[in-house]
């Protein structure tokens, strides 16, 4: 018999669903169990190693979630904020590990995890990598040290396929900064600017998003004032860096008590 964790993949076809099966595979400390797709997705009832265009892996698509968590200790779910809604509740019936990497969930999304956390383990973030992790902790110790005549921008690129902005690591460097001034995000974000503005106000936290080809993700923390500038920057430019901190949260979960954790807990910052 194997102790190592079992995991499924939700999402599987995607962008991150794949680069995760493929450092499953890589990984002895951990085996892939499942692979979730959409209804109606055309690798439904294929082998994902063969949907995937490798050999097979024994582990056949479905789109019976709960047939699938059944089997196994962790969920790795990177797919849209109504999905993993849904995962979140089932995968604390099946007492798994949930990691979450959707971006996009509103704030009322975000508490309605709150039920399933009271049964199971749930590690979210908005970026699964070390660098920005780490580099959220700059953003908020910076916040602390500098006064509001430094504006906040926050601008993030990303690949022309992505959904939601700001995105989901652009928000973690603005609840950063805004924890580092004693304020709340919602108060002070401004989102889209479009036509006649105004001036900028004086402690506000402005986001900027770029779409286009194929950005794997790159953001820049600004503090801008009158005779200086202070630039914090990320770029990714490779999906595995989210993948393998989000396995390394599959396992970290093992054993922890329910709630909610996010990679700072994971990574120890
Ligand atoms: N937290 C992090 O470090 C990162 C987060 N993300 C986020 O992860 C999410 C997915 O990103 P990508 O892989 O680029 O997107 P993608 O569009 O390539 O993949 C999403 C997959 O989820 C599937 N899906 C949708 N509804 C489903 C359902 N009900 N059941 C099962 N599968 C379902 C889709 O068919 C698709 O294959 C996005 O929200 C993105 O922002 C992406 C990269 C890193
Ligand atoms: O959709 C993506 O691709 C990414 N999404 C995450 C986000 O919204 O910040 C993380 C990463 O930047 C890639």
């Amino acid at each position: 018999m194997t102790h190592t964790p079992g995991l499924v993949v939700t999402g599987a076809s995607g962008r991150m669903g794949q680069m995760l099966i493929r450092m499953i595979g890589e990984n002895d400390k951990m085996r892939l169990v499942g692979a979730v797709e959409r209804k109606g997705h055309p690798w439904v009832g294929q082998d994902i190693g063969t949907a995937m265009g490798g050999p097979a892996l024994g582990v056949t698509v479905t789109d019976e979630a709960v047939d699938a968590f059944a089997k196994a200790q962790g969920i790795v779910d990177f797919t849209t904020p109504e999905a993993t809604l849904e995962f979140a509740a089932l995968a604390a019936q099946a007492r798994a590990v949930h990691v979450i990497g959707t971006t996009g969930m509103t704030e009322e999304q975000i508490a309605a995890l709150e039920p399933a956390a009271r049964h199971a383990v749930i590690i979210r973030s908005g970026n699964m990598s070390l660098g920005v992790n780490l580099l959220a902790q700059l953003t908020r110790k910076i916040a602390e040290a500098l006064d509001e005549d430094f504006d906040v921008e926050i601008v993030e690129s990303h690949h022309h396929h992505k959904v939601d902005a700001p995105s989901g690591t652009a928000l973690m460097f603005g609840e950063a900064a805004a924890a580092g001034r004693g304020v709340q995000l919602r108060d002070v974000a401004d989102r889209g600017r479009d036509g006649i503005t105004g001036a900028r106000q004086k402690g506000h936290i402005g986001f900027s998003a770029i779409r286009g080809g194929d950005i794997v993700g790159e953001h820049d923390v600004m503090f801008l004032a009158p005779g200086e500038r202070v630039i914090l920057r990320h770029i990714a430019t490779d999906r595995s860096v989210f993948a393998r901190g989000a396995l390394k949260a599959a396992i970290w979960g093992q054993g922890r008590a329910p709630g909610i954790y996010s990679m700072a807990d994971v990574l120890g910052l």
